[in-house]
């Protein structure tokens, strides 16, 4: 763990959607090189709080903070090296995997040679060069769960916050993704925010938050957690964390 100054902060944010309270004074913060596991039951306000870091919406109470400022002093410079991985899909199904790369680039600003070697290095990393000229509705559900990531990841971005990014990969697909998202925190000091319900995924995390009902019932490293419930594995701490039924491996 680094001891540079927080990336992403979130002080007291709770969210309402009338009568449901999404979150409710969540605290912590991500540092440059942190890979983070954001772990929580269905419905426990994952896609909320991605939402609310993204500057999609503001939140009802307490402070957002990225790269030192809150989206109302700064969203286009935050946007800018923020990458993220949203449930829903957000490449076009009637562009090619390149077509869809390069819009989503220009919009960063990427042009010319840069543009081209930026979406060569992601469809490389990814398995998808043979596929380039494909159109993303003639992909398999995994490949096209690649290109969103690979859509995230142009712009090079140096905090990433992912929303099951896994979802629809298969196990080979799924194991060599969080490796690769361990390699970009480690080697180019990118932080990273992963949700997910796979407890295998966030086995090598730094720390893993666990959040249910709306509230961060944990926040603690891997080890941390097991020895706080006095369990034997993740999967056991998160079923005591949250409930036992909720747990998934
Ligand atoms: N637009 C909305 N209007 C009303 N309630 C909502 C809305 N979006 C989310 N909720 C509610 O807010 C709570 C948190 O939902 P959220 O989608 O953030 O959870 P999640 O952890 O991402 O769940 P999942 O793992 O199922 O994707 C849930 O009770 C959900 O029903």
């Amino acid at each position: 763990m680094t001891t540079t100054e927080p990336i992403l902060t979130l002080r007291d944010v709770s969210k309402s959607y009338g009568r449901i309270d999404a979150l409710q004074d969540v605290t912590f913060d991500i540092r440059p090189g942190e890979f983070v596991g954001l772990l929580g039951p269905n419905g426990a306000g994952k896609s909320t709080m991605f939402q609310i870091i993204s500057g999609l919406f503001a939140p009802d109470a307490g402070t957002v903070t990225v790269f030192g400022k809150s989206h109302a002093e700064g969203s286009a410079a935050i946007l800018s090296q923020l990458g993220v991985v949203f449930q829903a899909r957000s490449v076009d199904l009637d562009m090619t995997i390149k077509e869809n790369l390069a819009f989503h680039g220009r919009l960063f600003g990427l042009s010319g040679r840069r543009l081209k070697a930026c979406i060569g290095e992601q469809v490389e990393r990814f398995g998808l060069s043979d596929l380039q000229a494909r159109k993303v509705r003639q992909l398999s559900g995994g490949q096209q769960r690649k290109v969103e990531i690979a859509r995230a990841l142009l712009n090079g971005p140096r905090l990433l916050v992912m929303d099951e990014p896994t979802a629809g990969l298969d196990a080979p697909s799924r194991r060599a993704l969080v490796q690769d998202m361990r390699d970009i925190a480690t080697e180019a000091g990118v932080a990273i925010l992963w949700a997910t319900h796979l407890v295998d995924e966030i086995e090598g995390a730094d720390r893993v938050i666990v959040l249910n009902a709306g509230r961060i019932v944990a926040d603690s490293t891997p080890d941390g957690l097991r020895e706080t419930t006095n369990t034997p594995d993740l999967t056991d701490a998160y079923a005591v964390l949250t409930g036992p039924q909720k747990a998934s491996t």
